[in-house]
């Protein structure tokens, strides 16, 4: 990825950073960069994520995908890091295999979604890293038995991705299903370019050694400095910027087939970095479409943002046919691509001249090696500002009591009603 600061600077915005700054933190960078080498070389704990490139074994998930070969659509029942991921590549990158990502638990949607399913030519890819997350396992059991009811022998199109351990990994023994294993030390939001976020995009046509190879491509040109290191320059920029108020770092990418990238993006950004008090509030904002809903709180509103706007610099095109109707005459002879261009221009401009601080990151196309360069690269910045932050980067601990909340809840033992204040 190509990484511009420079609107993210004191020089542009009130909030920005100053050059000197900068200079300073580059020194705490070539620090933690250290930390993190060290980390990947000894596989620690979610260091090992960014040694996924090297040590994801393409050819063992095509192998475990090989019976899914004549799957029309591809159904993922996972949540959160366990459906993100594969989300994103499967979307901007997938052939015409449907994908669909079960990753709520909305009886509506459920409904409509089986009832649109072609459940023989379908196969399922049950995920999840620790094996018992509710939503994941209650949704599988309504599709497994939505197919035994439809006389279709589940086991014969179920894929399992998961731990070594849990009901999820019991399930696949009792039942011989296939199974891919998660890669130990991998928290699941770091988790895309493994079997976690490959083995869908694989059974979708992806080319997913070119994803590997391109995040290969890119963490051969990691360094210790934010100015070389496009990964780095990022993170780091956004800490600095949050240290300076902007607690809201917004990703707007312009290209319909990267939304679910800004998803996987805000997932990694909050559960890694939102510890301690601490923490940037990520935003899911999409180009040209959110200037006509969020931009005017992004120019006229408080300072408190760093908006991220990301495009693919080349890519499909379509001309805009001339229209004799008045004052259309500017966009006649155009292409929608150039269009796009003229707003994500237009946008970038408009936010440093209101002083709204922006990152503007763009890749060379929406393709398999941009894309594995991208998840790489942001995964690198996310480890990178955990360090800054000084935080423990590769936990979620605050979402477990929710879990046991809601278990309680569905065992029926009494919750501490909590007082309310009702208006109807
Ligand atoms: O893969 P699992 O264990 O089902 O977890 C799914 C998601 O839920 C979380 O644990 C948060 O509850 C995320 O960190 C994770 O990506």
């Amino acid at each position: 990825m190509r990484v511009d600061i420079a609107n993210a600077l004191a020089e542009t915005s009130p909030v920005g950073v100053p050059r000197e700054a900068l200079d300073r933190l580059d020194d705490r960078v070539a620090t933690a960069h250290e930390t993190i080498q060290n980390g990947r070389e000894e596989d620690a704990f979610g260091y090992a994520s960014l040694n996924l490139p090297e040590t994801t074994d393409p050819d063992a998930i095509r192998a475990a995908v090989a019976p899914f070969a004549d799957a029309t659509a591809v159904l993922t029942v996972g949540i959160g890091g366990s459906a993100l991921g594969a989300a994103t590549l499967a979307t901007a990158l997938g052939d015409d295999t449907e994908t669909y990502f079960l990753d709520n638990v909305d009886p509506a949607h459920l409904r409509s979604l089986l009832d649109e399913l072609p459940l023989a030519e379908t196969a399922v890819n049950v995920v999840s890293r620790s094996g018992t997350t509710a939503e994941t396992l209650a949704n599988f059991l309504v599709v497994r038995e939505e197919m035994a009811a439809a006389g279709v022998d589940w086991t014969e199109r179920t894929l399992v991705t998961t731990g070594p351990s849990g009901n999820l990994r019991d399930l696949a023994e009792e039942y011989d299903l296939p199974a891919l294993d998660v890669p130990t030390g991998v928290p699941g939001r770091f988790s895309a370019l493994s079997t976690v976020g490959l083995a869908v995009p694989a059974i979708a046509g992806v080319d997913i050694e070119g994803v590997l190879a391109g995040a290969r491509s890119a963490a051969a040109d990691m360094t210790g400095s934010l100015f070389e290191t496009p990964a780095y320059a990022y993170g780091a920029t956004l800490f600095a910027l949050d240290r300076r108020e902007a607690s809201v770092a917004a990703m707007m990418p312009y290209a319909e087939s990267l939304e679910p990238f800004a998803e996987w993006f805000a997932q990694l950004w909050a559960e890694s970095l939102g510890k301690d008090g601490l923490g940037q509030t990520p935003v899911r904002a999409l180009g040209a479409t959110d200037q006509h809903s969020q931009l005017q709180l992004y120019r006229a509103g408080p300072l408190d943002k760093v908006v991220t706007l990301l495009r693919p610099t080349t890519g499909p095109d379509h001309p805009i046919p001339n229209a004799d109707l008045d004052g259309l005459d500017y966009l006649g002879g155009n292409s929608l691509r150039e269009l796009l261009d003229a707003e994500f221009e237009a946008t970038e401009a408009s936010l440093a001249k209101s002083g709204q601080p922006t990152v503007t990151v763009e890749i060379e196309r929406v393709n398999s090696e941009s894309l594995g360069a991208l998840l790489f690269e942001m995964e690198a910045a996310c480890i990178l500002a955990g360090e800054l932050y000084d935080v423990e980067t590769f936990t979620q601990p605050a979402v477990e009591w929710g879990k046991e909340r809601a278990r309680q809840l569905l065992r029926g033992e009494s919750a501490q009603a909590s007082d309310r204040l009702v208006v109807e």
